[in-house]
């Protein structure tokens, strides 16, 4: 469906994009993921036709509409755009404003399929209304019934949840993400919310400093991250270092295999703190690793606890247990994880 091979975009001298390969596929949602500024909405921008690439190409079902060869103008790329602020026409009800891009259809055609669409949106009763008596999950869906309209091959979507508060975000996001099921559009969504990356996306690409650091499926990057920053991009973590002696890395919290590192690397090995187990008392199981550690406060925050803990060392770490825990402050407790929830990777700096 869409095809993006080495974009590059260059601005003031840097690269904001650089060389971003991705493809999405029929029925796909793909999401960019990455923090504020590391060139999301601008590799949008270029696969949309609203800014030129300074290099690359990009195919929509097959056909190059950037690169070399030409360029195709954004309104003839049979894409649809919904963008934060989804900029409603104010003076338009909202039946007319989903009709709009649908100009080149008999005005009967026209009309049937726009009240189609706000059914399919849960707005037929809203029909006669104008933008400013609606509310913001309204326009949004609103929003989406534009874009849908002319039957676009691939909807691009940038941040388009992130003007609704915390109570409609879910039910518009759920409901956008099965109107494009049903209606079988491809999409393209740009996010800096890992969370909402996760519920939303068959793919996600996670970029930084304009070039993808991992694209794969929500659970790949979460259960296997490339590097720590990745692996910290979706859930605080916990790093014990150590250095690598005989393919292995001890730390604060045992031995660890660390494939594919050399003798004498400054390595971390990074748990999420969900992923810790911790039992009362000492050791459970002697030889098969973990660490003594000492509670220092703990907190119920609804399904869950959070556990700050210290080593023996001193080391802070942070566990997360389902539920409400009996354990008091001062207790001695014991830490371990299983070796497929260690990721074990070469150092790097810390941001
Ligand atoms: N027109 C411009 N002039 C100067 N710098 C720009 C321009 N457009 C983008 N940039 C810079 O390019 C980089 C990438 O911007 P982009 O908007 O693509 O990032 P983003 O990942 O979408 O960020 P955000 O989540 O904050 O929107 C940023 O550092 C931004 O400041």
């Amino acid at each position: 469906m869409l095809e993006a091979e080495g974009l590059v975009r260059r601005i003031g001298g840097r690269r904001v994009v650089d060389e971003v390969s991705l493809a999405v596929s029929r029925s796909e949602v793909l999401c960019l993921l990455g923090p504020s500024g590391c060139g999301k909405s601008t590799t949008l921008r270029m696969i949309a036709g609203v800014e030129r690439p300074d290099g690359g190409r990009i195919r929509l079902d097959g056909e190059e509409v950037s690169g070399p060869d030409g360029f195709v103008p954004p309104e003839r790329r049979s894409v649809g755009l919904m963008f934060q602020d989804f900029a409603l026409f104010p003076h338009l009800d909202i039946a007319r404003n989903v009709a709009f891009g649908l100009r080149d259809l008999p005005r009967a055609d026209r009309e049937r399929r726009a009240l189609d669409l706000l059914g399919r949106v849960g707005l037929a009763d809203h029909v006669g209304r104008y933008p400013h008596e609606l509310s913001g999950g309204e326009q949004q869906r609103v929003a989406l019934a534009r874009a849908l309209a002319p039957g676009p091959r691939l909807m691009l979507m940038d941040e388009p949840f992130s003007g609704l508060d915390d109570r409609l975000r879910d039910g518009v996001r759920d409901a956008t993400i099965s109107l494009l099921a049903e209606s079988g559009t491809s999409a393209l969504l740009v996010t800096h919310d890992p969370g909402e990356a996760m519920r939303v996306a068959d793919r996600i690409a996670l970029l930084r400093a304009g070039r993808i650091v991992q694209l794969g499926s929500p659970r790949e990057l979460y259960e296997r991250p490339s590097d720590r920053r990745v692996a910290e991009f979706f859930s605080d973590v916990n790093v014990f270092t150590g250095t690598v002696a005989g393919s292995e890395v001890e730390t604060a919290l045992g031995r660890f295999t660390a494939p594919g590192l050399a003798d004498g690397t400054a390595a971390e090995v990074v748990v999420r703190p969900h992923h810790l187990r911790v039992t009362a008392g000492g050791d459970p199981n002697p030889g098969a690793g973990g660490a003594a550690v000492q509670l220092e406060r703990i907190r119920f925050i609804g399904r869950e606890s959070l556990l700050d803990l210290r080593t023996g060392g001193g080391l802070p770490v942070r566990a997360v247990l389902p539920g409400a825990l009996s354990f008091e402050p001062g207790a001695r407790l014991w830490i371990s994880v299983s070796r497929d929830h260690a990721f074990v990777f070469d150092a790097v700096p810390r941001d």
